[in-house]
Formats: structure tokens, sequence, C-alpha cells
């Protein structure tokens, strides 16, 4: 091959590698892929603590079932909502009001997905773990999403069942039935999504006003929505106690819990405590609710890991 030939090729073959790993990245993106990992996390948590042995190929085979349903799920959210997205500054530039991702492409995608998710969990495991993950694609993406979003203040509050089942969902594959404690684990994430989600709404409220969302603080305002999240964070760190009172857990998962959670009401209170107009709109940059949202996400990784450290324990002294 002459030098001219490969001086002309090497420029474009760049551009094609550059394109190709963008659209990857654009596919990915559309799967919430920050969120899933939490999410999977929940939902090995539940397959972990469960009793009795699942072979490790089983158990990858069922995260990777509620990886790809949380993924398929968030796909079809993003497909839902591509009118809204495109008017809110924090989600205008996702893959498909970006304009590199066909809606109709990531329909199919998310449907596609979808079915892959819930056929691998029932070849893998069983009809109940099977079952609760293709009712929480349901939830998320109708429920939710096609729904509750769009028509009520309450949409996070019922609609957050939806990311709350994954614990379940791993319990559920491990043992083929369900207990207390995945049933306990379902209303921790169920009561942490509230006070995680309204964090956020208080700074990103202008959006969702722009968007015409009925979030709680455009309907109700910002000083109903502090209380709230007040008021969720007090009744989670009761909740988080449930599992110690009925002895499921040691001390490793009550401190743990007592202490994320304490700390995650001091968080709202700073949110009640924030520096205020009349109206309770931040003159502060929201400064306590980023840190309350923050908080969210590192409450509920550390609680389950709390858990799981106390199970590993537990085994271990036995
Ligand atoms: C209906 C219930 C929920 C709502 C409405 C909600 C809402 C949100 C929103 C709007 C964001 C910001 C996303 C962004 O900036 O692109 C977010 C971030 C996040 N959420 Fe939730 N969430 C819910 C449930 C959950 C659940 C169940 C989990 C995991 C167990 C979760 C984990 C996360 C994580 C890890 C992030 C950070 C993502 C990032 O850094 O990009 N969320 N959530
Ligand atoms: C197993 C399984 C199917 C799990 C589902 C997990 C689940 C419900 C995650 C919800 C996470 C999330 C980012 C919701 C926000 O939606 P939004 O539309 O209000 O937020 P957006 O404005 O950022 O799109």
């Amino acid at each position: 091959m002459s030098g001219a030939a490969t001086a002309e090729r090497a420029p474009r073959q760049r551009f094609e590698t550059a394109r190709v790993g963008t659209r990857a990245h654009d596919w990915v993106q559309l799967l919430k892929p920050r969120v899933i990992s939490l999410v999977v996390f929940t939902g090995a948590a539940g397959l972990i603590v469960a009793p009795g042995r699942v072979s490790p190929v089983i158990a990858a085979v069922s995260i990777l079932s509620i990886c790809l349903a949380s993924g398929a799920a968030g796909a079809i959210n993003m497909w839902y909502d591509r009118d809204i997205d495109i008017v809110m500054q924090r989600t205008a530039t996702r893959p498909i009001p970006g304009g590199r991702i066909p809606p109709d492409a990531a329909l199919g995608y998310g449907a596609g997905l979808s079915v892959l998710s819930v056929a691998l969990m029932w070849l893998a495991t069983n009809t109940l773990a099977a079952a609760i993950l293709a009712f929480s694609i349901f939830f998320y993406a109708v429920i939710y999403t096609m729904w509750l979003k769009r028509s009520t203040p309450q949409n996070i509050v019922i609609g957050g069942a939806a990311g709350a089942f994954p614990p379940m969902i791993g319990w559920a594959a491990a043992t083929g039935s369900l207990s207390v404690l995945p049933i306990v684990m379902f209303a921790i994430v169920f009561l942490w999504t509230p006070p995680h989600f309204w964090s956020l709404s208080l700074y990103a409220c202008k959006d969702y006003g722009r968007a015409g969302i009925p979030m709680l603080p455009v309907v109700r305002g910002a000083r109903h929505t502090r209380w709230n999240i007040f008021v969720y964070t007090l009744i989670l760190l009761a909740v988080s106690l449930v599992p110690s009172f009925l002895h499921l857990c040691g001390i490793l998962y009550t401190l743990t819990a007592l202490i994320l959670g304490l700390g995650f009401v001091a968080c709202a209170v700073r949110v009640l405590l924030e520096k205020q107009d009349a109206g309770g709109v931040s003159l502060n940059g929201d400064k306590a609710a980023r840190l309350s949202f923050r908080f969210s996400l590192a409450y509920l990784f550390l609680l389950f890991c709390g858990l799981l450290a106390d199970h590993g324990l537990t085994w271990w002294l036995s």
C-alpha cells in the first residue's frame, strides 16, 4: 500500500472508530447504567442473604437478568418520555432527544431486552422470580412512566415500588419463595425512594415545571416537599430497624442502620432548615438538597453492605 493511501485512510478510520464508540455509548446510556448499578446491588443482596446455596452460574444469570430488566425498563421510560426529556435541561442531551437514537429503535431495544431478561430468569431459576421481574418492568415502564408520572404528585411514592422489587427477585431466584426479610428489604427501598427523589426534585423543580410534570415541589411547593422528605427519613429509620427487632439480623446491621439512618435524618433536617424564601425555595443554591440526594445513594449502598457484612459474620461464626 502506498504511503499516500495510508495517510488518506488513517483520519477516516479514526472517524469511523469514534462514531462506533459514540453509538455504543448511547445504547448503554439508554439503559440508565448508573441507576442499574444500585438496582443490581440490592437484587444481589437479596440473593446472597437468602437461605440455602445457589450455584455461581445461576446466581450470575439471575443478576444479569435483573440488570437487563432494569435497563430495558429504563429504555422504554426514555422512549415514552422523549417529549418531556427534550424540554428539561437535565435530560435534553439523552440519546433520543439528542437525535442519536431513533425512538422506534429504542422501543424495540427496550422490548427485546425485557423479553430476554424475563426468559433468562425463568429458564435459569423459577416462575416466581421471573414473574416478579416481569411485573417490575411493567410497573416502572407502564404504571409509573406512562400513568403516574404525569398524573399525580404521589407518582414516585407509588411508582417507587418498581425499584423496590429487586431484593425480592434475588431472594425468589435463590429460594423459589418469599419470606419476611425480602419483604422488609422491599419496604426499605420503597420508603427510601421518596426522600431520594424529592431531594433531587427540589433543585430540578424548574425543569419539571417547564415539562408540566406534577412533581411534589411543583404542585405543593418546596416547603411541603421539605417536610415530606423529613417524615419519610424518620419512617425509613424505623423500618430499617425492623430486621433487628425481628432477630433477622445481628448487631453489625443494627449499628449500620442506626448510624446511616440518623445521618439521613440529619440531612433531612438540613434540608428543612436551609436558608429559604417564604415559599420554601432555597436562597443557597439548594446545597442541603444536593447533599441529601448524594447521601441517599450512599445510604442505600452502605445499608445493604451492612446487611451483607452482618450475614457474612453470622455465617462465619456459625
Ligand atoms: C420511581 C423511583 C425513582 C425515581 C423517580 C428516581 C429518580 C431519579 C432521578 C430523576 C435521578 C437523576 C438521574 C439523572 O440525573 O439522570 C436519579 C438518580 C439515581 N437513582 Fe433514582 N429514582 C428512583 C428509584 C431509584 C432506585 C430504586 C434506585 C436504586 C436502587 C435508584 C438509584 C439511582 C442512582 C444510583 C442514581 C444516580 C445516577 C447518576 O449518578 O447518574 N433510583 N434517580
Ligand atoms: C428490575 C427492574 C425492572 C427495576 C426497575 C428499577 C427502577 C424502577 C429504577 C427507577 C430509577 C429511575 C432513574 C427512575 C427515574 O425515572 P424518571 O423518568 O422519573 O427520571 P428521569 O426524568 O431521569 O427519566
